[in-house]
């Protein structure tokens, strides 16, 4: 790993597709809106940014695109340090931020020869060929010669995800890709993301949407007000939390005396369901209460037990957990 690896050194084979240290922004106004952010974004993950509105996500990917300078600290992407050099990393990178800049009056397909043309690299003999590939790529070719202010919403982040796919990618920054979307429309970029990292492309997204990280992410990092909560596996991150005890019986009003009994609090009943939060030691070496002796003893009291159980915590619990508070967000 890199860690210990001075910033500034540059380290081609790195591991981390995102690497930054200590990285702040504070504008102008004061406003500080990233706090000493030290992210780690493994190659070939699929990297969910997560945090309320206003938590610092579009201002920490424009450090990262270079397009604002940090305060303090420093950002890598793919090995090399950033802005210095950008003009070798960014080709290697593609990016929609905050909803693509299209023409309406223009195809969706002429669109994308715009954005190719504007590319000095790019050989304008194949730029036919990799527009179609393009539009290919994200479900567009049927559509191509409609007009941009035709298309729907979900298609328009489409067509700005082929913008970005038309030179091959090793990175993929998306903000907010499916913000505004209709049901219908997430789910095609979750699957079209599904697949971008299937092809070995590592894709870094900002969402507001827990839900939507635990479906396609395999890492996330948690912000709250401009500083960094948790990273890691989606996995190990929602594991972290223990879900809530939750006890199927016809004979509630005894479970629930026995479950009290043993220290379960917050107890919601809800028909024959009972659920709580089973009682954790708060002491370093002691033994983690066994679930199975709660078990036991609700069936010596007589209570009939049909269902027994943990259940699955998800990152929800473990953001509240970790903040003590909801997961707060608009929209
Ligand atoms: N150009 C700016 N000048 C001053 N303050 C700003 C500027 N841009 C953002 N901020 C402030 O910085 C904080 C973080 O904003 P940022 O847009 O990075 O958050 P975010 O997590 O991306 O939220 P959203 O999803 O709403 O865009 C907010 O309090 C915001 O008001």
């Amino acid at each position: 790993m890199t860690k210990g690896e001075p910033v500034d050194e540059p380290s081609a084979g790195s591991t981390l597709a995102v690497e930054t240290r200590g990285l702040t922004k504070r504008y102008r106004g004061g406003q500080l809106a990233v706090d000493g952010l030290d992210l780690l974004v493994p190659r070939g993950s699929v990297f969910g940014f997560l945090g309320p509105n206003g938590s610092g996500k579009t201002t920490t990917i424009r450090m990262l695109m270079g397009l604002i300078e940090p305060t303090s600290g420093a950002a890598r992407l793919l090995g090399a340090a950033m802005p210095a050099a950008s003009r070798q990393v960014l080709p290697k990178v593609g990016a929609l931020i905050e909803g693509p800049a299209l023409y309406g009056f223009l195809s969706g397909r002429d669109n994308l020869v715009r954005y190719d043309a504007a590319d000095p690299t790019a050989d304008p003999r194949t730029r036919a060929a990799r527009v179609g590939t393009a539009l290919d790529r994200v479900g567009l070719t049927a559509a191509s010669a409609k007009k941009a202010r035709a298309y729907s919403l979900g298609m328009k982040q489409r067509l700005g995800l082929a913008a970005a796919l038309l030179q091959p990618r090793e990175l993929l920054i998306l903000d907010e890709p499916t913000n505004g979307l209709d049901p219908q429309g997430m789910r095609e970029i979750r699957t079209l993301v599904r697949e971008l990292a299937d092809d070995g492309i590592t894709v870094f997204l900002s969402s507001h949407l827990l839900d939507e990280i635990e479906q396609v992410c395999t890492h996330a990092a948690v912000m709250a007000q401009g500083r960094l909560i948790t990273q890691g596996t989606v996995a190990d991150l929602a594991a972290g939390t223990r879900g809530r005890l939750a006890v199927t019986t016809p004979d509630t009003a005894d479970a629930v005396r026995i479950l009290k009994e043993y220290g379960v609090t917050d107890l919601v009943v809800a028909g024959d369901r009972i659920t709580g939060e089973a009682p954790t030691s708060h002491l370093p070496d002691a033994e983690p209460l066994d679930l199975a002796e709660i078990n036991a003893a609700l069936v010596q009291t007589g209570v009939r037990v049909r269902g027994f159980g943990t259940e699955r915590a998800s990152l929800e619990d473990a953001f509240v957990a970790l903040t003590g508070e909801g997961f707060d967000v608009v929209g």
